[in-house]
């Protein structure tokens, strides 16, 4: 049942490669591609806080769309501005940025699991994510594809008990070995929050989804299968299951368990259509450990955007013939291999996405 009309897609190279097909050249974006490294991001910062921005549909849609505007053509894809720990916020817990992630109040022990909400509403809760996202996709105008996204459980859980960023993980470390049944089962509440966001995404116009498990490099292979992996199985199945039964398109999903490549192999059957890479492991090793399962994505070191545009040349160059299948862009969808940082000129970023459409373009 579509319960919105939007306008038709005329770029669905992202979807056709996360389902992975083989594509006249790979599909590119970039993790945090609107943000601080942009002018006019900053621009609008100057007057709004960052959750403030999440919280107003306009502003979110505005942001969404900068760096559709100013890469036009050259970019396929986009992400829905918003954060990860909107969910910490939805089960109750007060998070500022400050100028990073900060938590008032992070849960100690298993006691203060007692505080968090006991029902979340997705709708009431979350609302304000999925009003953009459905303004976005009208304003998109079918340019191109739009991306919903949420954390992985394992990083929230982690957030939630850090209170923040965190060197050590000393707390949330803590938590997973002193109490490893009750860390067990908020990790699971909070999947089942997931599932209501990304299935709610879906229904708001999300066309690909992506979770980001950005601190599943700090588990050993043993506790990522019993902290993290669940959850993320859980997140897949229900997902998908819900999408099916409430007549809602089938929708690609990928996961970006950020440090996590010793567990690239097992994670090709957790469930996802593309896993996401970090820069940590070589294109064609990457390939060679998913046997052609899933798409991949990424994953150029985003510091090479400070190099100048010989060194992106050449790192992109490379990247291409690492990934390529047959002598070509297939089940590839470019990157870089975390977020771009700040202080990249967005000139190089453009030179970034020309190096990619020149070196992935299948002859
Ligand atoms: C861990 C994580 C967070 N948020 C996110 C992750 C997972 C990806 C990753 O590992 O980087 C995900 C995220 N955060 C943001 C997006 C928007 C969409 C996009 O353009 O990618 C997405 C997908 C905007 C943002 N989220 C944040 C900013 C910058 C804040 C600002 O404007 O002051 C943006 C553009 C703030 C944020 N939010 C978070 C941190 C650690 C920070 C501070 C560090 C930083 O600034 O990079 C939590």
């Amino acid at each position: 049942m579509a319960l919105h009309e939007f306008p038709s897609l005329k770029n669905d190279l992202l979807l056709r490669a996360a389902k992975g097909e083989k594509t006249e050249r790979a599909p590119v974006w970039i993790m945090r591609q609107a943000g601080r490294y942009l002018p006019e991001f900053r621009e609008v910062r100057k007057s709004h806080e960052f959750f403030e921005i999440c919280r107003t549909p306009e502003l979110a849609v505005e942001i969404t769309l900068q760096p559709i505007r100013r890469f036009s053509g050259l970019v396929d894809a986009s992400i829905i501005f918003s954060d990860i720990l909107v969910v910490p916020q939805a089960m109750g817990m007060e998070v500022l940025m400050t100028p990073g992630p900060s938590f008032p109040e992070p849960l100690d022990t298993p006691a203060d699991v007692g505080k968090l909400n006991t029902v979340v509403d997705v709708d009431k809760e979350l609302g304000y994510v999925f009003e953009a996202i459905t303004q976005t996709r009208m304003a998109l105008a079918g340019e191109v594809p739009l991306i919903g996204f949420c954390g992985a459980p394992w990083t929230l859980f982690s957030y939630m008990i850090e209170g923040g960023g965190s060197k050590t993980y000393q707390k949330v470390k803590t938590w997973i070995f002193k109490y490893p049944e009750e860390s067990k089962a908020l990790l699971m509440r909070i999947a089942d929050v997931c599932v209501d966001f990304l299935v709610g995404q879906v229904k708001a116009g999300a066309q690909l989804l992506q979770v980001f498990d950005s601190w599943a490099g700090e588990l050993s292979p043993h506790d990522f299968d019993l902290f993290s992996r669940p959850s993320l199985v859980h997140i897949s199945t229900n997902v998908r299951a819900r999408l099916a039964a409430e007549n809602l398109p089938s929708t690609p999903l990928t996961l970006f368990a950020k440090g996590a490549n010793y567990a690239l192999a097992s994670l090709t059957d957790a469930g996802y259509d593309t896993l996401g890479l970090d820069w940590q492991i070589d294109p064609a090793e990457a390939r060679r450990l998913v046997k052609g399962k899933v798409a991949l994505q990424g994953n150029m070191d985003p510091n090479v955007l400070y190099g100048g545009r010989d060194a992106i040349e050449s790192a992109v160059k490379r990247m291409c013939a690492g990934f390529a299948v047959d002598g070509g862009s297939q089940a590839w969808i470019a990157n870089l291999g975390h977020g771009i940082t700040p202080g990249v000129d967005p000139e190089d970023v453009r030179w970034f996405f020309e190096c990619v459409h020149k070196y992935s373009a299948r002859t």
